[in-house]
């Protein structure tokens, strides 16, 4: 494990050298009780620091960004009335500076000496947070160990991409605490940051050495704010033979066909991935992660067909988890392409328990919503409502084997000849395939696979994601 460092510490590690400029003015003197002053003077020793947080202004990696960083040696990283007005005031700055906001809490919660009028201070940090996301700007939370209590439930829950301190205590209530208040400890495993990046609840573990480096990566994806051209319309290509789409639905099929994490291995750079909502739902079939296709920085929100084939079917978690990357793109200014692979959304009790239907609506309703540039690629499946959900990019473009069509079409055959036997020849009178979609204006360009996608995996996601590429571009204002 790595050594754990105090804030000065974390920000001389991860800042370029000698960037550092603190915000911090000196804490005025109030009127407190003898022993919560003797505590803080105390504390001031033990930490070196005059309170629980420091900001100011620094660079990572050539990046102009604030930073909000607490010392957990002073009182246990606790958030009075100063702590809070400074973080306030801090977050206000970086917001009329127009500077990305990264911060690194590492606390007990509300500092217990202080009370309710302290707790209450999360309620304003929270204001000042949001009203810098409103604003466009990239809220970066990295959460120390340990993180707990109103922190862990306020600013250190809003960021737009949250990581953590590999093996850190984070959780809402101090397992100590628990322990006393309910006469048993609580179980073991939960409070940690790996679990919670398992869980869907933050994003990734990154050692505090890496901090620096991550950082500048997702900075590099979401500084750069775009909208889509006033001038842009979709432009059309005929690449395609009209092919069998019983024939294309076969290979799209095909265990080895690349899906959306090759699709980012091979074609796409800077990869930042996400876990899941955010919420607490891992959303295992549902990809989300910024990266770039052809230096274009974007929002990545893609149907993983694997992980949907081996247990992880496309459900309502999965649509929030992309929902959730909707929201940043539009939040951030920043394009989205929704990468479409699915055998279809789960049919079960509990999706229909958890509104899958209502999730593929709002997916729709948000993506239609959208004014950043945006790019739907049908990758290879493209079955039902699952697929619907994702479909709504301002262009369309679909891989030459890659099929739309509302259900399976052995359950069109069922529907219409009761068995099965003619589920060919519904996929060809449904018009499913790729040269179909392209004459009938479903899609905008078909990206041709000189050999199934399977046989060259590497060349077929460099194609299409220069396609992705090109199809932003087209939408950039060009000025
Ligand atoms: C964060 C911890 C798990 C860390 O445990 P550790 O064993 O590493 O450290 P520790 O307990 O010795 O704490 C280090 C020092 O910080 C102090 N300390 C910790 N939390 C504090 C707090 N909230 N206010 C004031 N001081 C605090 C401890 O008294 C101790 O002081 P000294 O060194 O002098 O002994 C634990 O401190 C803890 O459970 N804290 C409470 C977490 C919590 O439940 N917060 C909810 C608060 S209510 C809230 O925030 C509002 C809400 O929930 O919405």
């Amino acid at each position: 494990m790595t050594r754990r460092l105090g804030a000065l510490e974390l920000i001389e590690a991860n800042v370029d050298p000698g960037s550092w400029h603190s915000w911090d003015g000196p804490i005025a003197p109030a009127d407190r009780d003898p022993e919560y002053e003797k505590a803080l003077l105390q504390a001031r020793e033990r930490a070196g620091t005059d309170e629980a947080v420091l900001t100011g202004r620094a660079r990572i990696e050539g990046h102009d960004v604030a930073l909000i960083v607490s010392e957990f040696r002073f009182l246990g990283g606790s958030i009075g009335r100063d702590a809070a007005e400074r973080i306030v005031t801090a977050v206000r700055r970086a917001t009329g500076e127009r500077l990305p906001l990264i911060a690194a809490p590492s606390s007990g919660g509300t500092r217990m000496q202080e009370g309710t009028p302290a707790f209450v201070t999360m309620v304003d940090i929270s204001r000042a947070v949001v009203e810098h996301k409103a604003a466009g700007l990239p809220y970066l939370v990295y959460l120390r160990h340990p993180t707990t209590g109103g922190v862990f439930a306020s600013w250190g829950s809003l960021g737009h991409v949250t990581v953590a301190e590999p093996g850190a205590l984070i959780g809402f209530l101090g397992p100590s605490v628990y322990e006393a208040l309910n006469g048993h400890p609580f179980p073991d495993g939960v409070q940690v940051a790996e679990n919670l990046v398992a869980k869907g609840v933050i994003d990734a573990v990154v050692t505090s050495d890496r901090l620096a480096v991550v950082a500048a990566n997702a900075l590099a994806l979401l500084a750069r704010p775009a909208k889509v051209s006033q001038a842009w319309v979709p432009d059309t290509a005929v690449v395609t033979l009209p092919r069998d789409p019983w024939d294309s639905i076969q290979l799209s099929r095909h265990p080895d066909r690349p899906g959306v994490r090759e699709l980012l291995r091979y074609g796409a750079g800077d990869v930042v991935a996400l876990s899941g909502t955010g919420a607490g739902e891992p959303g295992q079939g549902m990809l989300c992660a910024l990266a770039s296709f052809q230096e274009v920085a974007c929002v990545v929100i893609g149907q993983d067909r694997r992980a949907q084939a081996s247990g992880g079917p496309l459900g309502p978690d999965d649509l929030r988890a992309a929902r959730r990357g909707i929201h940043v793109a539009q939040q951030l200014g920043r394009p989205l392409v929704c990468v479409v692979d699915t055998p279809g959304a789960e049919l079960s009790a509990e999706a229909e328990e958890r509104a899958l239907a209502g999730e593929i609506a709002r997916c729709l309703a948000d993506l239609v919503q959208l004014t950043v540039p945006s790019v739907s690629v049908l990758l290879g499946e493209g079955c039902g409502g699952g697929a619907l959900a994702l479909l709504p990019g301002r262009t369309r473009i679909a891989a030459e084997h890659a099929w739309l069509s509302p259900l399976p079409p052995e359950g069109a055959s069922v529907i219409l000849h009761g068995h099965t036997r003619l589920a060919a020849d519904m996929a060809r009178r449904q018009r499913v395939g790729s040269h179909e979609l392209l004459t009938d204006g479903v899609v905008h360009a078909v990206v041709p696979e000189p050999v199934p996608a399977h046989e060259n995996p590497e060349d077929f996601c460099r194609r299409v994601s220069a396609a992705i590429g090109s199809q932003l571009l087209q939408q950039l204002p060009t000025h």
